[in-house]
């Protein structure tokens, strides 16, 4: 037996058998490492891929949701993780660790979270990871398409997906609207992954015509509740009937939608419902404080300059209910300088200010962000301390939304709601079903500064602003008109002339359906039933006929507004700010309808129903909330449903919704001359702009006095209506005085320039012989100076200029040809003058040669002895 070494033995010697075992294993595996290696090298790129590929599905099978805390723990591709690294995304939340993997397996996924928890990457990193699986290229299409609801939200969807996967080789593209069609319908058809607005996508599906999305692998909605709920119903039917039947769904949102009809619509094939926080607690983040405070609407303005004015370190949201508020306030805010930068976005602004706003605020430290809810779903404005609820949320929802724009990933944040002594029994009841905990705190007086008396004095000095707060007075009025939960909201409530003089404003705007809707309701405040018992008055109650007739004008209109009546983009804004102004119009119509039918006459003229932005007479009809289209197209904000307006559910009834509303039920399409006609007959007079000149003459501007009538006319007009025929009758004869006044104008205009052309060449002549008389006079001299002698002729010819002068003067009609004859005579002459006449050399010569007998004046025997003289010198 040969001695064996002990290896504990620190002195004994290794046994070289086993180092070398251990040394062939190493050189073993190493050598198989090099051929594979090698045999890697030489095979393609493509095939690399394709094995890499396949082994990551492979994997996918083998996910374990417990197993994962990093995205690394996921079979992604390099490619992905290495953005998500650099973007320094490592550890997962728990609604990406819940939802990628089922979504690597190809399955539909409903997800809801809570705010700021990281849905984004949740649905970001399986996009990337689909087209990755199937090599997608640019010649492929249209791969992957993201719908949000909101432009801001689209946008920053976007800049994180150009983060995350810019390690791919795809190419991706925003389309929301605001910019060019044209631009983006070159481009979109390169496009792998589209980020999108729905109303902008549909108009593009309807307008480009090579767009197609044939061969989509993804569909995924973001904020999939906004999206599916009744305001985007027919836009995203519109879409979804574009799209493959055969594809993948995400649907992600903070509150999310059960409806089976929404999924069936959205073709889901079981879908894995995915609700991260539904046994927590609260719906809301831990760190988010919220509370409430209960104050009068008159208040509420001084209070928001107080709470800024103690709160100016701090990054702010406010959010109001219309865009006319934020307009109105954002201004008056800018003037009373709290002491802290003021933003203001709402869906009103031109899309470049909506961007810029957006990303001022993103990289602002202390400032405070006034906003309608286009700003309530899914921005991540980073560092957010506060979420000041202005005007009272529609709902929970809602109310979720925006105060999960503070308090997100981890951070802390505080959110105060604002609630009206008539809101507040109703909302918080909402806010604790929905598990959001508020608690109710105290405004302390003492801190309260009140701000009226200077809005007063602004709005006393600033016509354009006393509008806006008119026109804030009555959006907020409508707002809470149009609010479907009429528990919370009660507009009667109203203490509407307090509001009026809180906004700065002396008397309160009329409000024309706040007036209506008193007549309709009864006279007495409460009615007693036949029972003898106490019935509180409520909203007129309608037959069962009725009721199938608004539904169906509704239905009826609506597919009118959203399948072609509208530009999709403008359908897109409706979309975003909840309800268009041409469709108010069509509610105020039907309010009419509902007057009409309870026996009372609606009072309004209206100028234009059929355009959707309407001129009207100002003030009378302030309550149109007609639009000054301060930032192009977009729509106002009103988040409301429009079917819940009049307490109808349209979605529900299917028969009414099949039912075809007879011709009659439409609303009379009214013509502009009918308008104007109703508008005369009302005897409207239009305001005259007179001027005085300065000798003190009045001078009438505007309207402009019609010159080809006489005043007696003109008088007896003005006490009747309107008669067309006699109207175009005088136009035509305006227009024969204005031509003939436009001739006479010409007609002396050229007169004059023609004068002035042959005063002009009469000028030229003038110097013409003036300077050719000196030059010859020049030579003569010149002449005279060698030759000591005198030529009478270069003398000018005083009568023929007299002759000239003359004719110039005497006939001012006969100028032009006269002058050309001359000029022509003069011509002649002058050729007759230099043919027969000497010139000054020739005339040298001539002279010695033509000798002709000079008198000299003197005696002969003077001239004898001058003569001799003369040729003594010469010789
Ligand atoms: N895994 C992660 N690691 C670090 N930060 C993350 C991670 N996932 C998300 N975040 C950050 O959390 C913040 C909120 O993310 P995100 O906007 O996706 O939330 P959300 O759930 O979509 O919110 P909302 O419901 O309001 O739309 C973002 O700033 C994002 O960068």
């Amino acid at each position: 037996m040969g001695k064996t070494t002990d290896s504990r033995d620190p002195g004994a010697r290794p046994d070289p058998v086993r180092s070398f075992n251990r040394w062939k294993k190493k050189h073993r595996h190493k050598q198989s490492q090099k051929k594979q290696l090698r045999k890697q090298l030489k095979k393609p790129e493509w095939q690399v891929e394709r094995e890499v590929i396949s082994r990551l599905m492979q994997n996918y099978e083998k996910i374990n949701v417990n197993e994962i805390t990093r995205f690394s723990d996921f079979p992604l591709s390099k490619k992905t993780l290495k953005g998500l690294q650099e973007a320094q995304y490592r550890l997962v939340t728990e609604i990406q660790k819940q939802t990628i993997g089922l979504a690597l397996q190809g399955k539909d996924v409903l997800g809801a979270a809570k705010t700021g928890s990281g849905k984004t990457l949740a649905f970001l990193v399986p996009v990337l990871e689909a087209l990755y699986r199937l090599q997608w290229t640019s010649m492929d299409g249209l791969g992957v398409l993201i719908i949000s609801p909101t432009r801001e939200l689209a946008y920053q969807t976007f800049e994180v997906l150009r983060k995350v996967g810019k390690n791919h080789d795809f190419s991706a593209g925003l389309i929301i609207g605001g910019k060019d069609l044209k631009h983006e319908a070159e481009r979109i058809n390169n496009i792998n992954i589209l980020v999108c607005t729905p109303g902008r996508l549909l108009q593009h599906m309807d307008e480009t015509i090579c767009f197609h999305a044939t061969n989509l692998q993804m569909l995924v909605l973001d904020e999939a509740d906004r999206i599916l709920d009744m305001g985007f119903a027919d836009t995203m039917n519109a879409i979804i009937e574009n799209l493959p039947k055969k594809r993948q769904t995400l649907l992600f949102s903070a509150t999310q939608t059960k409806s089976v009809k929404d999924l069936a619509r959205l073709s889901l094939k079981n879908p894995e419902y995915i609700w991260v926080h539904e046994k927590a607690k609260y719906s809301t983040p831990a760190t988010l404080e919220q509370n409430y405070i209960v104050c009068e609407l008159q208040q509420k303005i001084s209070v928001l300059y107080s709470f800024l004015r103690s709160h100016l370190k701090k990054k702010s949201i406010v959010f109001f209910s219309s865009c006319k508020e934020v307009q109105y306030l954002y201004r008056v805010f800018c003037r009373l300088r709290p002491g802290i930068s003021i933003l203001a976005l709402h869906g009103r602004q031109q899309q470049m200010r909506r961007m810029e706003v957006y990303n001022e605020f993103v990289h602002k430290r202390a400032a405070v962000l006034f906003a309608t809810d286009i700003a309530a779903r899914g921005l991540d404005f980073p560092a957010v301390n506060w979420v000041l609820q202005f005007d009272c949320p529609e709902d929970a929802n809602t109310y979720i939304h925006r105060a999960g724009r503070t308090a997100r990933y981890k951070e802390d944040g505080e959110a105060l709601l604002i609630l009206l002594p008539s809101e507040e029994k109703g909302m918080v009841q909402q806010l604790l079903q929905k598990k959001v905990p508020v608690k109710e705190i105290k405004i302390n007086p003492e801190k309260l500064i009140d701000v009226q008396k200077k809005l007063e004095s602004f709005l006393a000095q600033d016509r354009d602003l006393k509008e806006r707060a008119q026109r804030c007075f009555v959006s907020y009025i409508r707002s809470v008109y149009l609010m479907k939960d009429k528990e919370i909201f009660d507009v009667s409530k109203l203490p509407i002339p307090e509001y009026a003089l809180s906004l700065g404003l002396a008397v309160a705007p009329r409000v024309r359906f706040l007036q209506r809707m008193q007549k309709l309701q009864p006279t007495t405040e409460q009615v007693v039933s036949q029972d003898n018992e106490v019935i509180e008055p409520r909203a007129p109650s309608l037959t069962s006929d009725e009721v199938e007739e608004f539904r169906a004008y509704f239905n009826e209109k609506m597919s009118i507004l959203q399948k072609g009546g509208k530009r999709p983009e403008e359908t897109e804004y409706r979309l975003d700010d909840g309800i268009s102004d041409e469709e108010k119009e069509d509610e105020e119509g039907m309010e009419e309808k509902l007057a009409k039918a309870k026996g009372s006459q609606p009072q309004c003229v209206r100028s234009d129903e059929g355009s959707q932005k309407t001129k009207e007479v100002p003030v009378q009809f302030l309550d149109r909330d007609e639009e000054e289209e301060e930032d192009g197209l977009d729509a106002d904000f009103f988040k409301v449903k429009r079917h819940n307006v009049f307490g109808l559910n349209l979605k529900e009834n299917k028969t009414s919704q099949k039912k075809e509303p007879s011709k009659s039920r439409l609303k009379k399409k009214v013509t502009k001359v009918a308008e104007a006609k109703k508008v005369m007959k009302r005897n409207f007079k239009v305001n005259k702009k007179i001027t005085f000149t300065d000798e003190g003459e009045l001078v009438q501007q505007w309207p402009q006095v019609q010159k080809s009538v006489s005043k007696e006319t003109e008088e007896e007009d003005d006490a009747g209506g309107i008669n067309l025929d006699k109207a175009k009758e005088r136009l035509q004869e305006e227009d024969k005085f204005d031509k003939e006044e436009y001739r006479k104008k010409i007609k002396a205009k050229h007169r004059e320039k023609r004068l002035k052309e042959r005063e002009a060449r009469r000028e030229a002549n003038k110097k013409q012989a003036k300077v050719k008389d000196e030059e010859e006079a020049f030579l003569d001299w010149s002449d005279d100076d060698d030759d000591n002698g005198f030529d009478p002729s270069t003398l000018p010819d005083p009568d023929k200029y007299r002759s000239s002068e003359e004719s110039d003067s005497e006939d001012l009609e006969n100028k032009t040809s006269d002058t050309k004859k001359k000029q022509g005579m003069r011509k002649r002459n002058n050729r007759e003058v230099e043919d027969v006449g000497p010139t000054g050399q020739n005339r040298k010569k001539s002279k010695w040669e033509t000798l002709e007998p000079v008198d000299t004046g003197l005696s002969l025997a003077e001239d004898e002895e001058l003569v001799l003289h003369l040729l003594r010198s010469q010789s």
